[in-house]
């Protein structure tokens, strides 16, 4: 592992513009030499304090907050200020600190944007009505940095809480580094303002993006593909990471782009590839094999289409059965019912349209999800509707005649959209429900009294491993099987595989090491198949992402003027 503690770093910032750079304030940790150095002696009070001292004061001032979202607030600030204090504090207290600053609480931070809004995020704002500088203020802000991964959204269907304008979130960009490891220079979060459509934001007048209605059509693709463009140029070997666009747009994009460039759709993919891992291992539990099951998807929007598409395909390529054969063990549920011809196109979205059941197995116009249940017995059933609350007791208890031990998914967040509380769902069937959700929940209890780990099947556990393994091979594309060998790893670390009674996927307080695996099984696989730019030995591919490991540690400066700024 790469000691930064070790690192000499020449910077080139004194006095003022060095304490206001949190890639490179240190605030009381600045050493003597350093303080004499850089111009600081008079700007500092005069005890210097290590690490340790830094975190426990900022843990005190964390806790002293009341609620959850002026924790996030206090940690969006401390984040402003000093980047190393911040991504260490949340390594030390991952765990706890993870639904502070990513979900469920980031997002209230969304939805409440524009009224805490302090300064920018750093970050990148491209608004619609700025479209002719775009490739100006594009390089203003990146300024010939050395950029790998570029995270944006058009925040149209920012988790399951619709759309948020211009509610930039760099939370997944922060996640690439405090679970990727990655270094947080190298990321940016763009935020791309085209509108909205939420009539209460566009009747604030402390709203802070364009107070217009979402521009569609032509017009929204002209200005997506002028972004696209420029990353391409720029950064050609950057990973172009989308994230809660809507579903008109999730699907539709990622199709357009990913053969000219490494982009990567979270909620389609990296829901997909951490819900296959869930999956497998439940699978593990009963002992059967994913062409083996019945799946039941409620809610077919982007999530859904990605999780029944991943996996199908791992159906085809690890059970060898034909595309067709396993199309046909998922039945798609959306506002109109099961996905059926007779809903005809209007209901009928282009991209689900493998998944239309026949009608003939069918009576009536809108099936609704009890009625699949009971008729076709699922024994995996997932939840990405945003309806919380829409797997009653009736429907759970069905499931559960049906199969033995229900795999169930409710994976909507943030926590109060959670299709059903995994508590009452283990309740209701008496401790068998295999069960995982996208938010975090508290272990439920088993029959016996033990407690029941409810995983969380969140796609951060899995998306800066997918991320960073395109990265680290320099692939110009992330492909389906990329992703499935980061699934495949992922599952082969869960817990439940050496305990059947314990989490089907790992804890987030172990995410950086898992997902350290998931980087090495994906640049392994983007070798093998010669996607990749680079071509390792398997230890060679270890050792690389060993390298790239960045860890919030202060490192000595030296002072500099062909330093860095
Ligand atoms: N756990 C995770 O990692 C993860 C990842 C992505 C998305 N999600 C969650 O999944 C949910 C959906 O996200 P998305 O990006 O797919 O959004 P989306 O808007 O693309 O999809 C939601 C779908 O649910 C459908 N729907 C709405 N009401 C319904 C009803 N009453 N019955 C059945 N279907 C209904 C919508 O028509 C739409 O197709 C969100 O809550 C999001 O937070 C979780
Ligand atoms: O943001 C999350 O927690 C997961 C996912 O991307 C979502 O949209 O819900
Ligand atoms: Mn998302």
């Amino acid at each position: 592992m790469s000691k930064a503690t070790d690192a000499v770093y020449h910077v080139a910032l004194r006095g003022e513009s060095i304490l206001t750079h949190p890639r490179w304030n240190k605030g009381t940790a600045f050493t003597e030499q350093e303080r004499k150095d850089f111009g600081l002696i008079g700007r500092l009070p005069s005890r210097i304090n290590t690490i340790d001292e830094q975190c426990a004061r900022a843990w005190d001032q964390l806790v002293s907050q009341d609620s959850d979202i002026q924790k996030n607030a206090f940690l969006q600030s401390l984040k402003e200020q000093n980047w190393v204090l911040y991504y260490e504090l949340l390594r030390r207290n991952l765990r706890e600190l993870m639904p502070i600053v990513y979900t469920p609480t980031e997002a209230d931070a969304i939805a409440n944007y524009s009224h805490l809004f302090r300064r920018p995020s750093e970050g990148l704002y491209l608004t619609f009505t700025d479209k002719d500088s775009m490739e100006q203020d594009f390089l203003e802000v990146t300024q010939g940095r050395e950029i790998d991964l570029i995270v944006c959204s058009d925040a149209e269907a920012i988790l399951g809480i619709g759309d948020q304008g211009v509610g930039i979130s760099s939370a997944k960009s922060v996640i690439y580094t405090l679970i990727g490891r990655m270094n947080p220079s190298k990321s940016l979060a763009v935020a791309l303002d085209v509108g909205t459509d939420n009539e209460k934001l566009l009747d604030d007048p402390l709203y802070v993006g364009w107070p217009h209605k979402r521009v569609r059509g032509e017009e929204y693709d002209s200005f997506i593909d002028k972004f696209v463009e420029l990353v391409r140029k720029h950064y050609p070997h950057s990973l172009l990471h989308f994230e809660d666009f809507g579903v008109g747009n999730a699907q539709r994009l990622l199709e357009l782009y990913r053969s000219k460039h490494a982009v990567f759709n979270d909620d389609v993919q990296g829901t997909g590839a951490v819900t296959l891992a869930a999956v497998m291992s439940a699978t593990g539990v009963t002992k059967s094999r994913l062409s083996e099951q019945r799946y039941v998807i409620f809610g077919a929007g982007s999530a859904g289409l990605g999780i029944a598409r991943q996996l199908r395909d791992a159906i085809v390529k690890i059970d060898g059965l034909s595309h067709e054969e396993a199309t046909k063990l998922f039945y798609l549920i959306d506002k109109h019912g099961l996905i059926k011809q007779s809903l005809g196109p209007d209901k009928i979205r282009a991209q689900v349209a493998d998944f239309v059941r026949k009608e003939d197995e069918w009576n009536g116009d809108e099936v609704k999800l009890y009625d699949v249940v009971k008729k076709v017995k699922p024994t995996v059933l997932v939840g990405c509707s945003t309806q919380g609350g829409a797997f009653t007791e009736e429907i759970v208890r069905e499931m559960a005649k049906g199969t033995e031990r229900p795999i169930i998914l409710p994976l909507s967040n943030p926590s109060r959209l959670v299709e059903v509380d995994p508590t009452k769902a283990n309740e209701w069937t008496d401790g068998k429900a295999l069960l995982a959700t996208g938010s975090p929940f508290p272990p439920a209890k088993m029959p016996n009294g033990k407690d029941y780990v409810i995983a969380e099947c969140n796609n951060a556990l899995i998306y800066p491993g997918l991320g960073l393994g395109t990265v680290l091979s320099r692939s110009r594309e992330m492909t389906d099987t990329m992703i499935l060998a980061g699934a495949r790893r992922l599952a082969s670390l869960a817990p439940a595989l050496k305990d059947p009674d314990d989490a089907l996927l790992p804890d987030f307080a172990d995410s950086p090491d898992v997902n350290f695996e998931v980087t090495v099984a994906v640049a392994e696989q983007a070798i093998e198949e010669g996607t990749a730019g680079v071509d390792w030995s398997k230890d060679e591919v270890r050792k690389r992402a060993q390298e790239v490991i960045w860890l919030p540690e202060y490192g000595t400066y030296v002072y500099d003027l062909q330093g860095e700024k």
